[in-house]
């Protein structure tokens, strides 16, 4: 088991692990690139190719943690909601405190049949990562600049493009907006205390128009909210580098489906349901960190085969031609290529590096990190 371990740290394994990810993930690019002139003629086809090559990509980044590391991921709620999950459009709100968030809300897709459908709400920033923010593109993922006078009509555009679309979708929002650190959460809550808010012990202080906009937008194909709280046991902070090194954790997610009707038009009714929300949420994560678990039963969504399969596809396509690649580069050996070589492989690792940069918190934007001038009347 050990020996195992130590197999999953080696940097060759990484390298595989790497390439095969780019490499495909390129060439799928370039596949959604080709189903363009299709929008034109059936934009529903068009859709549904792109759900499934926008599945080849995501799913490796879910086979790394679900194969890989072999992270569990445990599901708390009401078993009378469970047979709607995936079988309905629902908006996912979620606490942005870890960097695998994300990976887990896929996981969680991928087991309800939603990964290549799903959507969310992203900051611009995102769309520029090669692979996977290209991906997005052709997955109409909404995205924002978190400046609301310019988002409020991009983004309302963007969902109601939405509204037609072909398969089930969770589409996922980050109401905090950015992730937390102690820094943001102390200026967050000098915003609460001048809005006369209660004050929030685990979460930021959620950014209300991105929700009301989402819901207003989508009410009428959207069937539920799905209010998640997500945390990791021993205290763990996981984080991708740990995933790749085939890490294990362990994944507990708390979700409550509330019914859209429920959820208030008016923009300040809806504001101040969504704050209760997050106070309700704060809760949450009291209960656990006090007793190590969620409110309610626990269910265990299958794990489905098909993001290791996915994988394994890839790899047997792409190893093989890498390996001729590599023999020929040894027996031609001369210094002009060995030191090409070096270069393109030094460029890609620094990609690489950037890639992951993404994910960490210690590197997250300085959005909601700034004094703000408060006005308490
Ligand atoms: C478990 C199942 C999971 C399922 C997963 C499903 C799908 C997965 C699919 C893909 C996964 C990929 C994951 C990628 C993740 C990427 C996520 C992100 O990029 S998060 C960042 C982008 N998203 C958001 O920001 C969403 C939330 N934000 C908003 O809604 C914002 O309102 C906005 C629409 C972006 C506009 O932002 P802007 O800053 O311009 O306006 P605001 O209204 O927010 O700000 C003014 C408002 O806020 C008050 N204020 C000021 N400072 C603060 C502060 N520090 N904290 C809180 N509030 C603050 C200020 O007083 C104003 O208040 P008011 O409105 O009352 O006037
Ligand atoms: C087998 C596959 C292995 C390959 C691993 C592939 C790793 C690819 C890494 C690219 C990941 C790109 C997706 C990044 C998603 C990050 C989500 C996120 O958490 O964004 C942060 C924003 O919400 C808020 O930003 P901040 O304001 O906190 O800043």
């Amino acid at each position: 088991m050990a020996l195992l371990q130590q197999l999953k740290s080696q940097f060759v394994c990484q390298m595989i692990i790497w390439y095969v990810f780019l490499v495909s993930g390129l060439i799928i690019n370039l596949l959604q690139i080709c189903t363009l002139p299709l929008w034109l003629v059936s934009k529903q086809l068009a859709r549904r190719i792109n759900i499934r090559l926008g599945y080849c990509i995501s799913s490796q980044m879910v086979a790394a943690l679900e194969w890989w590391s072999g992270t569990e991921c445990t599901l708390y709620t009401d078993p009378k909601s469970y047979p709607l999950y995936g079988n309905e459009n629902a908006i996912v709100v979620l606490n942005h405190s870890h960097e695998i968030d994300f990976l887990c809300g896929w996981t969680f897709c991928d087991r309800f049949g939603v990964l290549g459908s799903s959507k969310v709400l992203a900051k611009k920033e995102l769309s520029y990562v090669p692979v996977i923010g290209w991906m997005w593109y052709f997955l109409e993922i909404v995205f924002c600049k978190r400046k609301w006078e310019e988002d409020r009509r991009t983004v309302a555009q963007s969902l109601q493009n939405l509204r037609d679309y072909p398969e089930n979708y969770w589409f996922l929002l980050f109401c905090e907006g950015t992730r937390f650190t102690p820094k943001k959460h102390q200026i967050s809550m000098q915003v609460a205390e001048s809005k006369g808010l209660p004050k929030l012990k685990y979460h930021l202080l959620p950014r209300t128009k991105g929700f009301w906009i989402t819901v207003q937008n989508l009410r009428g194909t959207v069937a539920a909210v799905y209010d998640s709280t997500l945390n990791f046991r021993n205290n763990e902070a996981p984080n991708l580098l740990g995933v790749l090194n085939g890490r294990k954790y362990h994944a507990d997610l708390y979700v409550r489906r509330i019914p859209l009707e429920l959820i208030p038009e008016d923009e300040a009714e809806c504001a101040a349901w969504l704050h209760k929300l997050y106070q309700e949420k704060d809760s949450f994560q009291e209960h656990y960190t006090q007793t190590g678990r969620f409110p309610g039963p626990t269910v265990s969504p299958p794990q489905r085969p098909w993001a290791l399969i996915n994988w394994l596809f890839w790899a047997c396509l792409l190893l093989y031609p890498l390996g001729l690649l590599l023999a020929q580069l040894i027996s031609t050996a001369s210094i002009t290529t060995i030191l090409a070589s070096v270069a393109v492989c030094s460029a890609v690792s620094l990609g690489v590096r950037w890639m992951i940069g993404q994910t960490e918190i210690n590197r997250s934007s300085s959005y909601g990190n700034k004094e703000v001038h408060l006005n308490n009347n």
